[in-house]
């Protein structure tokens, strides 16, 4: 990702931060499981001191009760704290889902250009779900297997030093070939979950646009291209499946290997007289309990390596940059002036957009923005709802600076937005239209759809306002969609209400009816519209014309008439 080549490697610290606000459970879990452990060792010390009373006659009913209190108390103590450690882990991996949806959310708007959305989602379900399998079995377990096999190795010692150091330097022989292979596995971990974000990504890109794909006869390359992606992921797991294979036959080799030394050495130690049975038995018993708790510590490795992979991406995406408020002055005295651009420059990398525009907008008058494409009216939208900042120059409303004197919350409350393509989201009509504006009363909203043109279409539907939309709103027309667009915007209460070619989807009929009703709703509220229609434009109180970044002329109609387009200018 571009903005986070700086940004550090995730180590198993990276993870302890995450731990924050479930360490007491954590801890609590972590206390439950080692005395488990702590029985679970305790049991063939027992069992060396059963063999070593009936070999000398004497009952051993006593310790055949402490071994059955013990073993079940060991059983009871696992099954508590497992549980306890997989809902700390899910805790932990909520809280983490939970920054990562915020952040996402909140992201610079330059940031949503560059980055792939498939592949945010991706990040944010995908890979926090592996993160929470690691965390809630991996990582608890390694803790409690690693004290777990301190102690159980103290034992062995304890029991017999030689024996000990055999089984210790098997062990490790077979560590270190798992150590090499798992740089190999972290590489291909990666690799995998960066491929699964591609594909996420670009499934996303597909379906998004599924009928320009349908109707472009595309539906096999992009197959195509998707199984190549699909592909990738199949070849890295492969690889990392390969890896990971070595691993269990090293771990084997461990176990049965130290259990045949074991018996083979112990055997000779009992017959010399340096080892008592009771003794071989309880190190035997050591070495299978110990078995488990050796090979959870060879797999956590690989484990770990695909939670911090996991880890790394996810941080990735909390470290991209947010929209954050500049310093805010106290705000000046508001003169009723309306909006004003003054000097405004913005680029976009390295192109300048708009080179220095200036223009005022009345209180409560009807603007329309004019100019051929690419000419940067789109831009002064983005700069008017904030989502970029100018590079140079002011934007102010009643003689507050929109950057200095407003948080970005209070600027976008005065400034309701209705986009070309106004996406409606799923969901119900009302939902829809009372997005911007939840709590707003029934008969506010009645007048709102009046307004807006939308009464007939209320009516027709089944449901009325509670009727669904579909996804984006496929179960209306275009026009329906803006008109829908435009309701959402008006019910906000907006001062200034910014409206990208508000008739592009219309019929002359329908065209008519809307330029009466922005004339309605600019006795109300500031309106700015980018104009691409010639009636749009007649009937606006102002024409702004924007033409290579710069403001080329500004008046009625008909003052501006010789710096329109040519087919604006022919009236
Ligand atoms: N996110 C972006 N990154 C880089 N360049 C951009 C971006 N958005 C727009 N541009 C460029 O900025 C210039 C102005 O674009 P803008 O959308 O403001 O023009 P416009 O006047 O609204 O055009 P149209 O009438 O075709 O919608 C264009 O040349 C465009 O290629």
């Amino acid at each position: 990702m571009e903005e986070t080549v700086t940004a550090d490697r995730v180590n198993l610290r990276s993870l302890w931060i995450w731990t924050r606000g479930s360490r007491g459970r954590l801890l609590c879990a972590l206390l439950g499981a080692l005395a488990g452990a702590g029985l679970g060792l305790a049991q063939p010390l027992i069992v060396n001191r059963t063999i070593e009373d009936a070999t000398a006659g004497e009952s051993v009913f006593g310790l055949l009760l402490v071994l059955a209190v013990v073993f079940s108390g060991q059983a009871a103590l696992q099954a508590w704290s497992t549980f306890r450690l997989d809902q700390a882990g899910e805790s932990i991996v909520r809280r983490l889902r939970q920054a990562m949806v915020d952040q996402l959310l909140r992201l610079r708007m330059a940031v949503y250009d560059r980055q792939r959305l498939g592949d945010l989602i991706s990040r944010t379900t995908t890979d926090t779900t592996l993160l929470r399998d690691v965390l809630a079995t991996d990582v608890a377990n390694a803790i409690v297997n690693t004290i777990v096999v301190v102690g159980g190795v103290s034992m062995m010692v304890w029991l017999d030093p030689l024996l000990a150091a055999v089984v210790v330097a098997v062990t490790v022989g077979s560590g270190f070939v798992v150590g090499v292979v798992l740089k190999g596995i972290r590489r291909e971990t990666v690799a995998a979950q960066e491929a699964t974000g591609s594909l996420a990504a670009d499934l996303e890109r597909v379906l998004s646009a599924i009928r320009t794909v349908r109707i472009s006869r595309a539906e096999s390359r992009e197959s195509a291209a998707l199984a190549e992606r699909n592909e990738a992921i199949y070849g890295h797991n492969v690889r990392a499946a390969r890896l990971s294979a070595v691993v269990s036959p090293a771990i084997d080799l461990a176990v049965q290997g130290s259990l045949i030394v074991v018996i083979v050495v112990g055997l000779s130690r009992v017959s010399s007289g340096h080892m008592g049975v009771g003794e071989l038995v309880a190190f035997l018993l050591y070495v299978n309990y110990l078995a488990a708790p050796m090979s959870g510590l060879f797999d956590i490795a690989p484990a770990l390596q695909t939670g911090l992979a996991s880890l790394e991406r996810t941080q990735e995406v909390l470290d991209l940059p947010t929209e954050t408020d500049r310093e805010r002055h106290k705000p000046s005295q508001t003169d009723g002036s309306g909006l004003l651009l003054q000097g405004v420059r913005f680029r976009y990398s390295d192109r300048e957009i708009l080179k220095g525009a200036s223009f005022h907008v009345p209180r409560n008058s009807y603007t329309a923005i004019a100019g051929p494409s690419g000419a940067g009216k789109s831009t002064v939208f983005s700069l008017l709802g904030r989502f970029h900042d100018p590079t140079a120059g002011a934007i102010t409303l009643d003689g507050c600076d929109a950057h200095t004197e407003h948080t970005l919350g209070e600027w976008r409350a005065r400034i309701g937005l209705v986009e070309q393509n106004s996406p409606l989201m799923y969901g119900t009509l009302r939902d829809n239209i009372t997005y911007a504006a939840p709590d707003a009363d029934e008969s506010w909203l009645r007048q709102v759809v009046e307004m807006a043109g939308l009464a007939a279409l209320v009516k027709r539907l089944p449901d009325g306002l509670d009727t669904a939309v579909g996804e984006h709103g496929s179960s209306l027309s275009g026009g329906e969609q803006q008109r829908v667009a435009i309701a959402r915007s008006l019910l906000a209460r907006p001062e200034i209400l910014l409206l990208d070619e508000p008739t592009s989807h219309l019929d002359s009929a329908h065209e008519q009816l809307l330029i009466e009703t922005l004339h309605r709703i600019s006795a109300e509220c500031t309106l700015v519209v980018i104009a691409h229609r010639l009636s749009t434009i007649q009937s606006a109180d102002q024409v702004v014309v924007l033409n290579a970044g710069q403001v080329m002329a500004s008046g009625s109609y008909d003052d501006v008439r010789d710096y329109l387009p040519t087919q604006h200018a022919t009236a």
